[in-house]
């Protein structure tokens, strides 16, 4: 059986609870003990991150989250901090209310939340609700989340409020700035809202032994950029033939910059050859551009199958258009029995009439493009981005990538790998475009579809990192080709 990376394991709050079940029952290390070890690593991430703090604030629910949050604050008391304490309820159940009592055995003393009370601290802990969340925030939990905004957070396992399954937060939800993570990663505290409201994320394993997680399945991944493995270093006795000859599709009138994206992106990204079809309106200004893109004008769709024959992978999609014209590009693309990467106008065509594949098939759809893909809308699909990508691959049999914050990758078979990587600078026009290039690059280098996908993304969000360093607004799509030719050659893997 292939070692687990306790690292890149993601986990549903299910799977969770039953490596907690297993360190307790089939392990023997006590329940409050398990609390204690999670107490500990909070409270050294707190110091770590927040060293000059003596006053901490520290927000205590009811269950097993409020426990690890009044053992901390025992901590901090014995380390000589003031320390607010705010519970939401009079008591607590089970292990946590144990953990209560020993807090206030050191001298700690629990405020009760109420109308106008708030925590003091130079630093909040919010030990509100954890994997145990069972609806949006209301209430008093809710407005006391609204009280304790604008000053740092560092929250114990999830952001109260957050989905800790689906990274979603349709209540209140506290904004963190740091969330440590305890036994092993919940799968939603790297998409969709959780972006926004986990901060830096820290996991602590609480050094539970491997046995406590055998058995239980791994439910996805995080993505790497571990090229190497993939694609090995290029040996020096080759020709461009080697590496594949991508053509990309689309660019109706007014679109040709999005194809030129495409098509330039997969050279940055190593492929050999690069033709891209068009519109004859855009062949000059694409050629004047970039020389190496061999650009051919197929207005008259004829001219499309000696094109379609010489290449390898096909890029279907950007600036294709809903019209006659990208419908003729679509049909002749996907009957041609070529390995292809299905994006943008092409995926809106896909959705009226799905299609069977004869050769790998990467699907890049944004929400909207997977809500019409699903016959649902936007809200479903984010609802839980998780149930759709693995919907999306099996009901088209393709590898989908669901892009979006914390962008996902789909296999047919179930597994999903989740990007850890990119900033809110890619949220703007051609990043799409250029993804679909750098996914054809690497199918035409010999990955395989799932390769290929996981990889694109990771390298497309890490260019996009790179790029936009500590200033995502105002990025632009062409901004990534530099940082994708470093990573496509193994740097910084
Ligand atoms: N032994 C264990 O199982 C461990 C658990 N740990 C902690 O325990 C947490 C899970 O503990 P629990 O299962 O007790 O769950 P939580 O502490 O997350 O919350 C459970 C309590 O909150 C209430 N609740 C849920 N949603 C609510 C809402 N929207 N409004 C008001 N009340 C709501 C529930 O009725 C229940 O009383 C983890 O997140 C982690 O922090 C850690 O101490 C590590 C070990
Ligand atoms: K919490």
């Amino acid at each position: 059986m292939p070692t687990r990376d306790p690292l890149a394991s993601l986990y549903t709050t299910a799977q969770v609870r039953a490596i907690d079940r297993a360190a307790i029952d089939r392990c023997g290390i006590p329940g409050f003990e398990l609390m204690r070890r999670a107490a500990d690593a909070a409270f050294a991430c707190l110091r770590r991150r927040w060293p000059d703090a003596r006053r901490i604030g520290v927000l205590a629910g009811s269950g097993n989250n409020g426990g690890d949050a009044f053992l901390l604050a025992e901590l901090a008391l014995r380390a000589g901090m003031d320390v607010d304490l705010v519970a939401l309820t009079g008591d607590s159940s089970g292990d946590a209310s144990r953990a209560r009592a020993s807090f206030v055995e050191a001298g700690g003393r629990a405020r009760l939340a109420g109308n106008s009370v708030a925590p003091v601290g130079d630093v909040l802990v919010d030990g509100l609700f954890g994997t145990g969340l069972k609806r949006p925030l209301d209430g008093l939990a809710a407005e006391l989340v609204g009280r304790s905004a604008g000053r740092p957070v560092l929250a114990l396992d999830v952001p109260s409020g957050l989905d800790a399954d689906t990274g979603t937060c349709t209540g209140a939800c506290v904004r963190a700035d740091a969330t440590v993570s305890f036994v092993a990663w919940k799968r939603g505290l790297f998409t969709a809202d959780a972006i926004d409201q986990c901060g830096a994320r820290e996991l602590a394993t609480l050094d539970l032994p491997q046995a406590a997680y055998e058995g239980i399945a791994v439910d996805a991944e995080l993505a790497d950029a571990c090229i190497g493995r993939a694609l090995p270093p290029r040996r020096a006795n080759v020709n461009k033939s080697r590496f594949g000859h991508v053509l990309a599709l689309g660019g109706d009138h007014g679109y040709g910059g999005a194809i030129r994206l495409t098509g330039e992106a997969a050279l940055r990204c190593g492929a050999g050859l690069v033709s891209i079809a068009t519109r004859a309106a855009h062949v000059g200004a694409i050629n004047a551009a970039r020389p190496e893109l061999m650009a051919r004008g197929v207005d008259d769709a004829a001219a499309l199958a000696p094109l379609l024959e010489r290449a390898s992978v096909l890029a279907l999609g950007p600036g294709l258009g809903l019209g006659d014209w990208g419908r003729r590009l679509f049909d002749a693309a996907l009957t041609s029995g070529r390995s292809v990467v299905v994006d943008a106008d092409a995926l809106t065509l896909l959705a009226e009439a799905p299609r069977a594949w004869s050769a790998d098939a990467v699907l890049t759809p944004h929400p909207g493009e997977a809500a019409r893909l699903l016959g649902s809308d936007v809200a479903s699909v984010q609802r839980d981005r998780f149930a759709a990508v693995r919907e999306l691959a099996r009901r088209h049999a393709a590898v989908v990538v669901l892009k979006g914050a914390g962008s996902l990758v789909g296999a047919p078979d179930g597994r999903v790998v989740v990007c850890p990587w990119g900033n809110p600078g890619m949220a703007s026009a051609g990043m799409g475009d250029v993804l679909t290039g750098v996914i054809a690059a690497l199918l035409a280098q010999g990955c395989n579809a799932w390769d290929a996908a996981r990889l694109g993304v990771a390298l497309h969000a890490r260019a996009g990192d790179e790029a936009a360093g500590d200033a995502p607004r105002g990025l632009v799509a062409s901004d990534l080709f530099v940082p994708l030719r470093r990573l496509v050659n193994g740097a910084g893997a």
